[in-house]
């Protein structure tokens, strides 16, 4: 039997023991598995509360079981529900149960989507969206994700590989009639328009500048200086909780502190890094050269410095804020006017945190601009509808011969199949349902 067509099952919810646990299973023998497990077949789409036995009829749990005949289920296949009290040993005790029927077996992850997927109740870009769903830590990622889930991009997709299909039906209309110049003109040119007026639709959408990734992968925040400044008390400020080390000895961070923060509703990872200096410890040297190349890399570098430690920035950002801390001692309220920070704070007493803090959900709000309105979540998007366009711009050439221009509409159309999933997917299915959970 092909594993495809076997029963598979998982437990779907989180981490034992919890008030309730349920246990999916899709497949051929999902109806079998209820009448082993509860002696009936519930009537479909109800919850229905029953007694679930082992193999040999001893009693397991007392539960709820569901029953959703396929196709009119989330997988398409016969698919049964089993809500059982949430602890590890009645959890086992079913899943031992289910292990020992035959061509029953523990789900892979996102195996359940993988088979809704393949049985055409959704197409890639929303199973992308699903997990974007599941692993949303914001607000306005998941409303990104929901977005994608319900099609968005793919709807859109759709459309495109419509349009080329007709444009290219016209082309070769145009081919067969070739002996007859005017006839043949009179398909061509609408064809040309039609991919003209699309190509410049995907360009916009293309042209969105990845905001819609920046979303989902969330904007960096570092925070760099001197040592002893304070940044690794600025970090814990900001999260609220003792994530780093702190210690008047220089040199205490080493390695690279991630915190993620959600500033009304966006996504932000706050890094704090070693304090920049010379240093003959090669250990502390390797903390400084991460300490660099995050800084650069980040969207955002705090240049954490105080009054004794007045620097200028020493690394490489797109964005800089000066930020002076530690203005709640003496000398430092005393030379505040000296230099001119950005911000003046107290990590210590949190006095001007806020500020700060307002400033940076200021600055994502902005770094994040429309992204809710992009419609492209993923390098792969990105590259398949790159990959369409560039056929598309190239079947507009002056001149080009029919036969080359059906050729490019035909290879449009195919990276459009392949961004919905349609066509040769199956290293690119194995790597996206590979990331989901067990029991998804
Ligand atoms: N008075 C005062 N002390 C502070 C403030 N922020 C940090 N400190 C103190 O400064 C010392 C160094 O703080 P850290 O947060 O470890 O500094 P750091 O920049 O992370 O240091 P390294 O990791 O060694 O580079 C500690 O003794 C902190 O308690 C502040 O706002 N006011
Ligand atoms: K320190
Ligand atoms: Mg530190």
């Amino acid at each position: 039997m092909h594993p495809s067509d076997q029963t598979i099952f998982a437990l779907a919810t989180g981490a034992l023991p919890s008030a309730i646990a349920i246990v999916r299973v899709s497949g051929p023998r999902a109806g079998d598995v209820l009448r082993v497990l509860t002696g009936s077949l519930p009537p479909p789409r109800r919850a229905v509360r029953c007694d679930l036995r082992d193999a040999v009829g001893e009693m397991i749990d007392d539960g709820v079981a569901l029953w959703f005949p396929g196709p009119a289920s989330a997988t398409g296949e016969d698919v049964a529900e089993l809500h059982i009290h949430g602890s590890r040993a009645v959890a086992a005790a079913l899943i031992k149960t289910l292990s020992s029927l035959q061509d029953v077996r523990p789900a892979e992850p996102g195996e359940f989507t993988r088979r809704a997927f393949e049985n055409g109740k959704l197409d890639l870009t929303e199973a992308e969206g699903l997990d974007d769903l599941i692993h949303a830590d914001t607000d306005a990622q998941r409303r990104q994700a929901l977005r994608q889930l319900r099609g968005v991009l793919g709807d859109r997709a759709r459309r495109w590989r419509d349009q080329i299909i007709e444009a290219l039906a016209l082309v070769e209309a145009g081919i067969d009639f070739s002996d007859e110049g005017d006839v043949a003109d009179e398909l061509i040119g609408p064809a040309r328009a039609k991919i003209a007026a699309l190509s410049a639709e995907i360009a916009e959408v293309l042209a969105e500048q990845g905001r819609g990734e920046r979303l989902r992968d969330g904007m960096v925040v570092a925070i760099a200086g001197p040592p002893n400044v304070g940044k690794s008390t600025l970090i814990n400020r900001l999260a609220r909780r003792e994530v780093a080390i702190v210690s008047p000895h220089a040199g205490t961070t080493r390695d690279v502190i991630e915190v993620q923060l959600d500033l009304d509703g966006y996504p932000v990872t706050v890094i704090d890094t070693a304090g920049l200096r010379d240093s003959d410890d090669p250990v502390e040297q390797e903390g400084v050269r991460r300490a660099r190349s995050r800084a650069a890399a980040a969207d955002l570098v705090l240049w954490l410095s105080t009054a004794v430690d007045l620097s200028d920035p020493d690394v490489a950002g797109p964005e800089i804020w000066r930020v002076r801390n530690k203005i709640d001692l003496a000398e430092e309220r005393a030379d505040r006017s000296l230099s001119r920070p950005d911000f003046g704070i107290s990590a210590g007493t949190g006095e001007g945190v806020a500020d700060l803090l307002r400033a940076l959900t200021r600055f994502a709000a902005q770094y994040f601009g429309a992204a809710e309105a992009g419609l492209i979540t993923r390098e792969r998007h990105r590259t398949l509808l790159a990959d369409a366009a560039a056929s598309l711009a190239r079947s507009l050439r002056p001149g080009l011969a029919e036969e080359i221009l059906a050729e490019e509409l035909r290879a449009a159309a195919h990276s459009l199949g392949r961004l919905l999933g349609r066509v040769d997917v199956e290293d690119v299915l194995g790597e996206i349902f590979g990331r989901f959970c067990i029991g998804k």
